[in-house]
């Protein structure tokens, strides 16, 4: 028979095996969680296997650099070891988990196994008292990519962001909430760490959460004046937008599962929508709409504060895959458009491929769309529309105020 584990031992084996999934099998920490996570019983096991991966991923580059400050010869990228110290040392460094229990949670996970080298790497790097360098660095692929495209500001930006978690963001069905920042009509941002169902106003879902930012393309449409297609609703904060503001929206989304999110969280904010399990680049409407509304999926590098493993598993091919399906996203969902309808289209991507060339390259495909120029009475002071008619939200815009998700936002007008 097994001899049980010794206590928090499971969960550094489930951050151990989060971590091999996104690092090694290019998974999102949320596709690998549900799997990875499901032995472990009690919820703060699970929470801390998530935290310790989160650390070790925004930190990565600095923990392997002093790693490889300790050993003769460099470790393979994925070596167990290299998993066991990296683990180790993000909770002495990273979440103040004292240097012996960390190191004692993490040794049995190489058990019968190099044990004697990941104690001596983790002793050696204790006793010389290192630290974690603050920002901490980006991946050198990512930190290239971002500085070809948008400068080393923008760069060292997102560095700094990495390096502060974000503040907790609420937009409100109508227009009372807790008290907070407004930084737009319908927003409050309070500090981060706020407990969420402690909040006035949850249980009647008075509001939902939402970042800033992924609050702009639904209010881009306006008031409701007719009907709409959420394109790529789950889980729903958009739906719950456009509803909100009147709208009759049909939300539509591919995964069973997620549209399940968002009939609960239209449940719990007392909204409605139609909902449609399905493709959007196949499904059309029985009549051409007002409004339409493409929340692509995308690389998602835009949101790394909250999820950082992205800055490790999105790579060129990845982004080249994404921008495939929302060309063809955005050329089928236009058709849905009535004459003089608008359309908006977002990603949560810092990729231009996801943004900029996208549009350009649907505008020039699209004799009959022109972009509808966003205003800036329509942004949160701090953010402004580029020259271009669009939004392009990078690393360090609102930074005083907390930061925000990095977005590309589009919207267009189909000619009357
Ligand atoms: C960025 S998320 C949408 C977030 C959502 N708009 C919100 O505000 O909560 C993109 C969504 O697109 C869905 N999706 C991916 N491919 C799709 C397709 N071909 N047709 C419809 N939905 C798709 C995904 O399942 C995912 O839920």
């Amino acid at each position: 028979m097994n001899q049980p584990l010794p206590p928090g031992v499971p969960a550094r084996q489930a951050a151990l095996r989060l971590l091999d999934a996104v690092l090694r099998r290019g998974e999102t920490i949320e596709q690998a969680s549900g799997r990875t996570l499901a032995s472990i019983r009690a919820d703060n096991d699970r929470a801390l296997a998530r935290a310790i991966a989160a650390e070790v991923l925004r930190h990565l580059p600095d923990l392997d650099a002093l790693i490889n400050s300790a050993t003769q010869r460099a470790l393979p990228d994925d070596a167990k070891a290299r998993f066991a110290l990296r683990i180790a040392l993000a909770q002495m460094l990273a979440l103040g988990t004292p240097g012996h229990a960390a190191i004692a949670t993490v040794l049995p996970l190489v058990d019968g196994g190099p044990r004697k080298l990941v104690h001596g790497v983790f002793g050696t790097l204790s006793r010389r008292g290192v630290t974690l360098p603050d920002p901490p660095a980006l991946p050198a692929a990512t930190a290239e990519r971002w500085a070809a495209q948008w400068g080393d500001d923008v760069v060292a930006a997102a560095a700094r962001a990495m390096a502060t978690p974000p503040p907790l963001d609420l937009t409100l069905k109508g227009e009372d909430g807790p008290e907070g920042l407004e930084l737009l009509a319908g927003h409050r941002r309070l500090p981060r760490g706020t407990a969420i169902p402690d909040l006035p106003g949850y249980d009647e879902g008075a509001w939902w959460v939402q970042d800033i930012a992924a609050s702009i393309p639904a209010r881009l449409l306006g008031p409701g004046e007719g009907n709409a297609v959420d394109a790529c609703a789950a889980p729903g904060g958009k739906t719950m937008q456009l509803a909100a503001a009147g709208w009759a929206v049909t939300a539509i989304d591919l995964v069973e599962s997620r549209l399940a999110r968002l009939h609960a969280n239209l449940e719990r904010t007392g909204l409605s929508a139609d909902t449609v399990v399905g493709d959007a680049t196949s499904w059309r409407p029985a009549a051409p709409v007002d409004a339409v509304l493409i929340d692509a999926p995308c690389s998602a590098t835009g949101i790394f504060r909250r999820h950082p493993d992205v800055i490790h598993r999105v790579h060129p091919a990845l982004i080249e895959q994404m921008a495939d399906l929302q060309r063809h996203l955005l050329a089928h969902a236009a058709g849905w458009l009535k004459k003089g309808g608008r359309m908006v289209y977002a990603t949560c991507s810092l990729e231009r491929a996801e943004g900029e060339e996208q549009v350009a390259a649907f505008l020039s495909a699209n004799r009959d769309f022109a972009i509808d120029p966003v205003r800036q009475d329509e942004l949160p002071p701090g953010i402004a529309p580029a020259s271009e008619g669009w939004v392009r939200i990078l690393p360090g815009a609102l930074e005083e105020q907390g930061g925000c998700d990095g977005f590309f936002i589009a919207r267009f007008v189909r000619a009357g």
